[in-house]
């Protein structure tokens, strides 16, 4: 297998945004878990999305699983790497977009990293280096209170400079409307200035073409999904890649009980949840509880247990952000949330062995501690619910998934999710 371009996810949720994107752009697709065994047998592919749920761990831990990554990727003929990050730029003064970007230039011996979390699709902008959510300045979005990395600086110039090694520049869009040479031209005189990665502007979705073009005259790049759109048009653009049509047939139906269950407490999501009080039985997990050390996950699955012969539940642990900072005052953030996904991901291995084999989860931290409980070592990719979540298969048994972005996603996202699982 040669792979037109390898990429390295810092989160679950996240790696399948860019797997559904790589997909309808026409590149062949899987999404592994981790960094997978040597002996697990995947289909000839264009790219493959390496998981890994580095987005909030300690920096050396981060770059040292995104190395091993990058190893496995480059063993396979990669063409390009992609770090795939997220489109809000989800990360904190110690990193790990600097870290994990730094270490990567540096092993393949690029001078500099074209660096871009805009999403035009979803609404995420770059502007002079300011990422925009929506009509709004990251800083004034809901991300402000993320409860892992609360986002309070709109410019990314100076975000990524307080958690990188390298000097930052900036690739302004009047320099992107330029088109690639311009870009990569830019490129190279920022790292003659001595920076090792640059911020660039784009707003449209031609924008990500040209960056894309750009990107790939390096061996790395660091981005969301934009990006990805940008690189596989461009692999596409230079016969690298011949597009395949997405994937409509993964394979029978598989039926049976359903559930859901959502750890993410972005706004997006606390509508969903509310919505699908509608059509679903709905449990809202007790943080203080839980982190009393109560058998919260226990009383879960018990009620679970009771209901899931009628139709699909959803457990949420999700809560404002008034309850989510009151928890945190009292356990600590790290600790919280730990304990929440370990209860969650408790409650999925439970809710599975009660027949559940069509699951959604929204939060990428909260899929990360349920797809590595669960045990599943890879994904196809199938049709798409929402801008940046596609319907998963399990590459190893008959099980449907939806991983979502804590952000992404309609007001009827359950709902519309267990549509598509037959
Ligand atoms: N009620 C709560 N109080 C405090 N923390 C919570 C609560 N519910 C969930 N959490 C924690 O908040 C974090 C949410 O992160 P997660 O990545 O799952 O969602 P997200 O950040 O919205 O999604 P994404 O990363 O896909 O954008 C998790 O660590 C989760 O355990
Ligand atoms: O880029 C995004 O916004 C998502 O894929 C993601 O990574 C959220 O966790």
């Amino acid at each position: 297998m040669t792979l037109a371009l390898g990429c390295i996810a810092d989160d679950y949720t996240g790696a399948s945004d860019l797997a559904n994107t790589l997909t309808k752009a026409g590149l062949r697709t899987v999404q592994t878990i981790g960094v997978p065994a040597d002996d697990l047998a995947l289909p000839e592919v264009d790219a493959v999305v390496v998981s890994l749920k580095s987005r909030s761990i300690p920096a050396d831990e981060a770059v040292a699983r995104s190395r091993e990554a990058a190893a496995w990727l480059n063993a396979r003929g990669a063409g390009h790497l992609l770090f795939k990050v997220c489109s809000t730029f989800d990360s904190t003064d110690a990193g790990n977009i600097g870290p994990v970007t730094d270490a990567l230039r540096a092993d393949a011996g690029d001078a500099i990293a074209l660096v871009t979390p805009a999403f035009p699709e979803t609404a995420r902008t770059v502007y002079l280096g300011h990422l925009f959510v929506g009509a709004v300045p990251l800083a004034e979005s809901p991300l402000k209170d993320h409860p892992l990395n609360p986002m309070r600086d709109s410019n990314l110039v100076r975000v990524l400079a307080r958690q990188s090694r390298a000097e930052v520049g900036l690739i302004d869009l009047a320099t992107v409307a330029q088109g690639a040479d311009a870009v990569s031209a830019r490129l190279d005189a920022l790292a003659t200035d001595g920076k090792g990665a640059a911020i660039a502007d784009a707003v449209l979705d031609r924008d990500l073409a040209v960056l894309g073009a750009a990107a790939l005259t390096r061996r790395i790049s660091t981005g969301a999904s934009g990006l990805g759109l940008g690189l596989a048009r461009a692999l596409v653009a230079a016969g690298r890649v011949a597009p395949a049509a997405a994937e409509s047939d993964l394979g029978p139906a598989i039926g049976g009980p359903a559930a859901c269950l959502a750890g993410s407490c972005s706004q997006a999501t606390l509508g969903q949840i509310a919505r699908a009080e509608a059509v679903m039985p709905v449990r809202r997990l007790d943080p203080a509880r839980l982190l009393a050390g109560e058998d919260e996950a226990g009383a879960a699955l018990a009620w679970a247990k009771e209901r899931i012969g009628d139709g699909p539940v959803l457990i949420a642990s999700s809560a404002g952000p008034e309850e989510v900072a009151a928890v945190q005052a009292r356990h600590g953030r790290d600790a919280a949330g730990h304990a929440i996904e370990a209860a969650m991901a408790r409650i999925a291995e439970g809710l599975v062995a009660l027949g559940v084999r069509r699951l959604v989860v929204a939060g990428g931290e909260t899929s990360g501690a349920v797809v590595d409980r669960l045990r599943l070592p890879a994904f196809r990719v199938g049709p798409e619910i929402a801008a940046g979540v596609p319907v998963l298969r399990t590459t190893d048994r008959d099980m449907w998934l939806a991983l979502k972005s804590g952000n992404f996603g309609g007001p009827d996202f359950f709902a519309d999710a267990l549509a598509l699982m037959p």
